[in-house]
Order: C-alpha cells, then sequence, then structure tokens
C-alpha cells in the first residue's frame, strides 16, 4: 500500500515551478528589456555645438562623431536585442523541458501499477491538458520564430543606417578637406599680409594701395571662409538632424516590435502557467482517486491472494498424492522389465558359455600350433641371422663392387657418347674436305600387302660397317610372283637392265647360289629406324645452312618406296623438312643470344612434266598440262621462268610467293596448304603417287649488328617423283608422259651429277627444270645429301637394285676439292 501511494507524493510538483520566470513578469524587472526600451542619452551630450564665430575644430575621429555614436548604440542595442532574445528562448526551452518531464512523469504513474485501468476516466481529462500545454508550447516557440524574425528586421533596418552613416562620413570628408585648403590659403594671406606690414614701416603710397588690396582680399577670404564655415554647419546640422531622425524611426519602431513581442510572450507564458496550474489541480484529483482505488484493489487483491494460496495447496496436495500413485506404477513395471531382463540375460549367458567353451578349446589347439611354428621360426631366424652375419662382409664388398661397375659404366657411356659425337664431327669434317656428294640410304619397312610376296629379308646392313654397308639377296626362285624375273642377272627391266650390276659387285656367296651385292653409303638405315634417328645424321648439315651455306637434300628412290615419308612425314611423325626448320628456328634462338637475327623465308615449288607450279600461290590449283617446251604457267596465267642472279650466281624462279616464315607453326600452315596442292595422281604402283619433284626453300638471312656480319644460307629440300620402270607400272595417255618426264629429269639429275664430278667444262644444268633449278645448289660449294630411298617388296627388287647403283654412283662422285679418280658416266647401259 505504502508502495503505491508515494508516488502522488513524488509527481506532484511545487506549483512555483511552472510558473515563468518572476523576472519575466514585469518588463521592467529585465535589465536588457528596459535598456532597449531607454532612449540612449548620450547622444545629445556628444553632439558639439556648432559654434559660427570662432574657427572651426578640425573633428576628432576620422568619421563622423554623432553618426558613429549612433552606430555603435544600435550595435549596442542589438546585442542587448539578441542576448535578451536567447535569454527568453533558453528560459521557454528550460520551461518546456520540466513541462515534458512533467507530463512523462504522469504517463508513467498511469501506466505502473494495476489500477491503470480504472484511471480511463480521468486520463481523457489529464491527456486533453497535455495537448493544452502541447498547443501552449508550440505557440511559444512560434512567438519565439516571430521575435527573431523581428530581430534579423532590425538588423536590417541596422544595415541601411550604416550605410547612410558612410555616405555621411564620405561627404564630411570632402568638406572637410575643402575646409584645410581655405584655412592653408588664409594663413599664406595672413603671412603675406605680416611680410607687407613689415616691409611697410615706411609705405609709399602704392605699396599702402597694395596693402590695402590686400586687406581687401583678406576680408573678402575671410567672409568667403565665414560663409562656408556657415554652410558647413547648416549641412552638418542638417546631417544630424537627418540621422536623428532616421535613428528615432528605427528606435521607435524597434521598441514597438519588441514590446509587442514582449507582450505576446507575456500572455503565452501566463496562458501555460495557467493551463498547466488547471492541469496540475486535475491531476491532482485524479491521483487522490487512483490512491482511493488503489488502496481497494489491494484489499481485493489480498483476499483473492488468500483464496488462490488455498487453491494452491489443495492442489499440491492432490499432486503430490497423483505423484505417489505414478511412482508406484513405475516401480511396478521396473520391477517386471528388470526380471524380464535378467531371464533373457540368464539364457544369453547359458548360450555364450556353451560357445566360450568350444572357442577356448579351438583356441587352445591354435595356441599349441602357434607356439609350436614360433619355435621354427625363432630357429630358423636364428639360423638366418647367423648366415647373414657370416656373409655380410661379403654383402658389402659386392655392393661396393656393384657401386664401382655402374659407375664405370655411366662413365665408359659418356666417353662412347662423347666418341660417337666425336667421330660425327670427324666424320662430317672428312666429308666436307672431300667434297663429296653424301648418300643416305633408307629401307621402309613391308606394308601389309607386301608381307605374303616377300617371306624373306633381302636387304641387310652390314653388321660390321658401322651402319655403313648393305647386302642385298636377290629373290629365291620360289619367292615372290616374278622375282625370278626380277633377277637382276637375268635381264629384268629396261630402264634397269642386268647389265648395270657389275660383276665385281656380284657376291662370291658362300652357301648359296643366290647372288649378293655389297654396296657402302654414307648411312644405311634400315626399316626399324625412326624419323628422328634419320633426322639425327642430317641435323648438322641443316645446321649449316644458318651458317651461311647452301643445302640441298633430296629423296631419290623408286615411287612408293617412302621418299614423301622420309621428306614431308605425317603430322605425328614429321619428316626431314618440318624437323629441319624446328632445328633451324631452334638455333637462331641460341644464336640469338649472341647478338644474330634470322629471317626465314620460304618458297614452296612443284616441277610437273617440266612445269613449274607455285605450290603457295594463292589461287594454286590443280596441275594442269603446259604445252611441250614452254614456260610454266600458274593457274592464273603467271609464267614462271627460272633465273639466275648475275651478281651472286643463285638461280631462282621469277614470280614465285615469297612466304615469311617466323614459327614452325607457319611452316605447318604451308605444308599443309602446298599438300592439297600438290598434283598427285593413282598408278598401279602407289595408290597416292606423287608424280612431281616438289621443292622447298627456305631463305635464311642472318644478322649480327655488333659483329658487323651477315649471313645467306639455302636450304633446299627436295622430294623427287619416283622413278619407275614404264613396261612395269603399265602406265599409259598422261601417265606415260608423266613418267617419261620423271623419268628424263631425273636422267638429267644423274647427268649433271656426273658432269660436276668428272669435272667438265659444261654441266648440262640446263637439261631439266630440276637441274636449271638447282644449279646453286650442286654447285661446288654447296653441301648436299641425297637419300635413296628403296622398298624392301620382291616385286619392286630390280628397280630397287637399279635405286641403290645409281645412288652407288653418286656416292663415288667427289665434287669440291678432291680429286677425281676416275671417270663416272650415268648413262652407262
Ligand atoms: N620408314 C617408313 N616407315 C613406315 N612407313 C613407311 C616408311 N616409308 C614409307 N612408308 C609408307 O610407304 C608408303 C609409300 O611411301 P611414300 O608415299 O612416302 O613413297 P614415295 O616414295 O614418296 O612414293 P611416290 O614417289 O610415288 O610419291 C606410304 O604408305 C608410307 O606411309
Amino acid at each position: 500500500m505504502s508502495n503505491l501511494q508515494c508516488p502522488v507524493n513524488r509527481s506532484r510538483a511545487p506549483p512555483s515551478r511552472l510558473k515563468p520566470p518572476t523576472k519575466l513578469e514585469s518588463p521592467t524587472a529585465a535589465p536588457c528589456a528596459s535598456a532597449l526600451l531607454q532612449p540612449p542619452r548620450a547622444r545629445d551630450e556628444n553632439r558639439a555645438p556648432a559654434n559660427g564665430a570662432s574657427a572651426p575644430a578640425p573633428p576628432t575621429s576620422p568619421a563622423n562623431p554623432v553618426t558613429a555614436q549612433v552606430v555603435s548604440e544600435a550595435r549596442t542595442r542589438s546585442s542587448q536585442l539578441s542576448s535578451f532574445m536567447q535569454e527568453t528562448q533558453r528560459r521557454m526551452e528550460e520551461q518546456e523541458r520540466r513541462l515534458q518531464s512533467m507530463i512523462r512523469h504522469q504517463q508513467q504513474q498511469m501506466a505502473s501499477g494495476p489500477v491503470a485501468a480504472s484511471r480511463n476516466g480521468s486520463s481523457g481529462t489529464v491527456a486533453a491538458e497535455l495537448e493544452a500545454l502541447h498547443a501552449m508550447i508550440t505557440s511559444q516557440k512560434h512567438l519565439i520564430d516571430t521575435l527573431q524574425l523581428e530581430k534579423a528586421q532590425v538588423s536590417n533596418a541596422l544595415q541601411a543606417e550604416r550605410l547612410s552613416k558612410q555616405m555621411l562620413d564620405n561627404e564630411v570628408t570632402q568638406r572637410k578637406a575643402r575646409w584645410e585648403q581655405a584655412e592653408q590659403r588664409l594663413l599664406e594671406l595672413e603671412r603675406q599680409l605680416a611680410e607687407e606690414r613689415a616691409r611697410a614701416r615706411g609705405p609709399t603710397e602704392e605699396e599702402v594701395a597694395r596693402q590695402r588690396a590686400l586687406e581687401r582680399d583678406c576680408a573678402e577670404l575671410e567672409q568667403a571662409l565665414a560663409a562656408e564655415r556657415h554652410q558647413h554647419q547648416k549641412t552638418m546640422e542638417e546631417n544630424e538632424a537627418e540621422v536623428r531622425r532616421a535613428r528615432r524611426l528605427a528606435e521607435d519602431e524597434a521598441d514597438a516590435r519588441l514590446r509587442q513581442a514582449t507582450r505576446m510572450l507575456q500572455d503565452g507564458v501566463e496562458e501555460a502557467r495557467r493551463s498547466a496550474e488547471t492541469a496540475h489541480a486535475q491531476l491532482a484529483q485524479a491521483e487522490t482517486r487512483a490512491t482511493q482505488l488503489r488502496a481497494q484493489l489491494t484489499e481485493h487483491e489480498a483476499a483473492a491472494a488468500r483464496s488462490r494460496q488455498a487453491i494452491e495447496q489443495l492442489e499440491a496436495d492432490c499432486q503430490r498424492l497423483q505423484r505417489q500413485t505414478d511412482d508406484l506404477r513405475a516401480a511396478l513395471q521396473r520391477e517386471q522389465d528388470e526380471r524380464g531382463r535378467v531371464e533373457s540375460e540368464r539364457d544369453a549367458a547359458r548360450a555364450d558359455a556353451t560357445q566360450l567353451r568350444a572357442s577356448c578349446t579351438s583356441m587352445q589347439n591354435a595356441l599349441a600350433a602357434v607356439q609350436a611354428e614360433k619355435a621354427a621360426l625363432e630357429s630358423s631366424v636364428g639360423t638366418h641371422q647367423r648366415r647373414v652375419q657370416e656373409h655380410a662382409g661379403e654383402i658389402d664388398e659386392l655392393r661396393a663392387q656393384i657401386k664401382r661397375q655402374l659407375r664405370s659404366i655411366a662413365e665408359m657411356e659418356d666417353q662412347a657418347r662423347e666418341d660417337e659425337r666425336a667421330r660425327r664431327e670427324l666424320h662430317n669434317l672428312v666429308q666436307e674436305l672431300k667434297g663429296n656428294i653424301r648418300v643416305f640410304c633408307r629401307i621402309r619397312p613391308l606394308l601389309d600387302v607386301e608381307r605374303a610376296t616377300t617371306p624373306e629379308n633381302l636387304f641387310q646392313p652390314v653388321a660390321r660397317s658401322r651402319g655403313r654397308g648393305l647386302e642385298v639377296y636377290a629373290p629365291t626362285e620360289d619367292g615372290a610372283a616374278g622375282a625370278g624375273k626380277s633377277r637382276p642377272g637375268g635381264g629384268g627391266g629396261g630402264e634397269c637392265p642386268a647389265a648395270l650390276l657389275p660383276p665385281t659387285h656380284a657376291a662370291v656367296s658362300s652357301n648359296a647360289e643366290r647372288p649378293r651385292w655389297a654396296f657402302q653409303f654414307d648411312r644405311v638405315f634400315d626399316a626399324a629406324s625412326t624419323q628422328s634417328d634419320v633426322f639425327e645424321e642430317i641435323s648438322q648439315l641443316v645446321q649449316s645452312a644458318l651458317d651461311g651455306y647452301k643445302v640441298c637434300i633430296f629423296a631419290y628412290g623408286q615411287t612408293g618406296s617412302g621418299k614423301t615419308h622420309t621428306m614431308l612425314g605425317g603430322a605425328d611423325d614429321p619428316g626431314m623438312i618440318p624437323r629441319s626448320v624446328q632445328q633451324v628456328f631452334e638455333h637462331a634462338a641460341r644464336l640469338a643470344e649472341q647478338g644474330w637475327q634470322f629471317t626465314f623465308h620460304a618458297v614452296f615449288l612443284e616441277i610437273y612434266n617440266e612445269h613449274i607450279r607455285d605450290l603457295l600461290a594463292k589461287d594454286a590449283g590443280t596441275a594442269s598440262a603446259a604445252p611441250d617446251g614452254g614456260d610454266s604457267a600458274g593457274n592464273s596465267g603467271t609464267r614462271y621462268v627460272i633465273k639466275t642472279d648475275p651478281q651472286t650466281g643463285t638461280t631462282f624462279v621469277s614470280d614465285l610467293r615469297l612466304v615469311p616464315v617466323r614459327t614452325p607453326a607457319d611452316l605447318q600452315r604451308l605444308l599443309a596448304s602446298s599438300a592439297r596442292h600438290r598434283a598427285t595422281a593413282s598408278t598401279l604402283m602407289n595408290e597416292r603417287s606423287s608424280r612431281s619433284h616438289s621443292v622447298f626453300r627456305l631463305y635464311i638471312r642472318g644478322d649480327n649488328t655488333e659483329q658487323q656480319q651477315h649471313t645467306y644460307g639455302l636450304l633446299n629440300l627436295i622430294d623427287l617423283a619416283g622413278s619407275e620402270r614404264l613396261a612395269r607400272s603399265h602406265s599409259q595417255g598422261d601417265r606415260l608422259r608423266e613418267t617419261q618426264h620423271i623419268n628424263r629429269s631425273l636422267s638429267a639429275l644423274g647427268d649433271v651429277i656426273a658432269a660436276l664430278a668428272n669435272r667438265d667444262k659444261h654441266v648440262p644444268f640446263r637439261n631439266s627444270k630440276l637441274t636449271h633449278l638447282l644449279q646453286d645448289s650442286l654447285g661446288g660449294d654447296s653441301k648436299t645429301l641425297m637419300f635413296v630411298n628403296i622398298s624392301p617388296s620382291t616385286e619392286s627388287f630390280p628397280e630397287t637394285l637399279c635405286s641403290l647403283r645409281f645412288a652407288a654412283k653418286v656416292n663415288a662422285c667427289e665434287i669440291g676439292t678432291a680429286q677425281r679418280t676416275q671417270r663416272i658416266s650415268f648413262r652407262e647401259g
């Protein structure tokens, strides 16, 4: 009860706190406001009296003192007005805060306690009072805003007054300057007059007249000065009157507004106070009523609490009895469960015991066995340990031996590799010194279709020849069909008669009647050799193209013997042309570190029926026959002519498309597009037989600006058309003409090589387009390598023998500095 009564006293704020401050009740009580309402006293006291008789005193301050004073008073009043406004606002805010705190307090009291509901009747009134208070606060705020507006207007009037004062100051300054000039002039005249007087102690008449004239002038000047002074004084008085009037007006206006604002403020405050008092009275009534209601409620609550206590006691008894019943039931259930569990455990334990007994027996048996085994193993381990200890020294020794041997094997392998490299270098050196055209023989593997007719290996590289010797055995009588006819001794093919086979080469077969031939080349690659094996052998030659040599590598052989495979290869097993370009690029990159920059340009052409076609031309299409003896023409009508540069002796074909090659990938693209353009036709010998000579030329220019060196290399990679015997290929019509052209140009190639080897004065380069084009690359200062590709099949045996013989003769040629030992003719037979 006491708790509920206390807030009534606390919430009742002293009535005096709701009253506005006493200072505001009377305008005279507020010193700042009264100061504003009083007229300024110092105004008249500071006003300087105009005295026209005496000499005017110069102004004490640069500005008009009256105007300055007016301005300073106006400033003082303005600041007093703003401080009064601030003070009023502060008080209003304070009052508002107090009222709000009272309202909050009242709201809390109304919300707290169980009597809140019973207050609904009086809360409406209180809310209305609160709203009235809010309205009053709002109106007071509005009043403050109005006062602030008026203050702004007063400051604007003061600003205007300041401007007019500025103008007056300017005028005063000008008049003062004029006044000072007049005074100067007067002083000057007085001085002159004094001088004249001093001089005229005995004045002549003339001087007297002059003096009088001067005195007249002085008098006139003094009169003018007095008039000026009078005028000035009048103006000053007018100005001051004007200023007084303006100030009076401004002050009156400000005073009136201030009085009005103060009145409104006082009214508002008074009204707010009255409203607050009414609200307080109502609030006090409401609280008294609330106190009574609270007392009643407390009594009711005490009675209700007693009843509740009795009910709770009864409920607690009921629950206790219920719990006891539940406990008894649960205990009974547990007993039953426990009994069931114990019975099932007993059954399980009986079963387990039986099982354990059985497993115990078996484990005892197993343990006995394991123990026996362990004893045996222990004895065996002991034996082994003894033996290991016995042989430990021996094992270490063997290990050391193995290590030593491995080391020496590695050293020997290194040495072998080094020897091989030295051998190759020496071999190349010897070859270069000899100036020979080098010849590599490559035997292709048997194709699936050939296996049935070629049961044995007819071509066997000679084991002890360091990969240079080749033995060829004639097929047996019962070999493949036609083998007998192909026997070289039996006068086989028309283009390659058996007479070509020199008796010196007919081997003395120790164990058979079969003829055997032995050949010697710079290198013989058997059917198992890979493209990489072959390229390794020619890589140094290719590299010399970068050093500025003309290098010519061509593949010669019967159709289907593997020339295209060797030179071009496939996408996954590239041949010599792609590998050469790849190596050239790699080596060029290494040389770039030494300051070399290389540029590469390629041409790719084919000679088909003595007719040149640009395989890289944009309009390159299928081959078309050209008139015999005419120059070659492309599809667009371009005529390709083989020319010789008179300065460098280089042979080239006019109007070919020279394509820059910047990466090996560029070359791949060129080869792919040119492959599509190559003239191919189906013959009986090879399904996709190349019927033309294809010539890939890579021009290599190297520049080393630091060393001021330049190199011009040329790499010719040529896939010759396949040679074939007319009788055997059964060619007819166009194919017959193609075969004739091919054989003729190959024969011309043989003639050129022979003439070079014989050092003939005339070398018949121009007998074919092929030899004409290669004129500069087959000459003495170029490096030439010929692949003779051979097919291992029995059917191809006569042609193969012809190819080998041709290659053997080329191999015997010495072009360059070495002396020739015998004349060689490729037209033999
Ligand atoms: N070293 C080799 N390994 C595997 N296959 C080869 C080898 N040499 C040639 N061949 C295969 O033999 C067939 C004929 O080879 P290729 O076309 O290169 O002969 P070619 O001498 O260029 O014929 P042609 O003169 O008619 O153009 C091709 O199927 C080729 O894949």
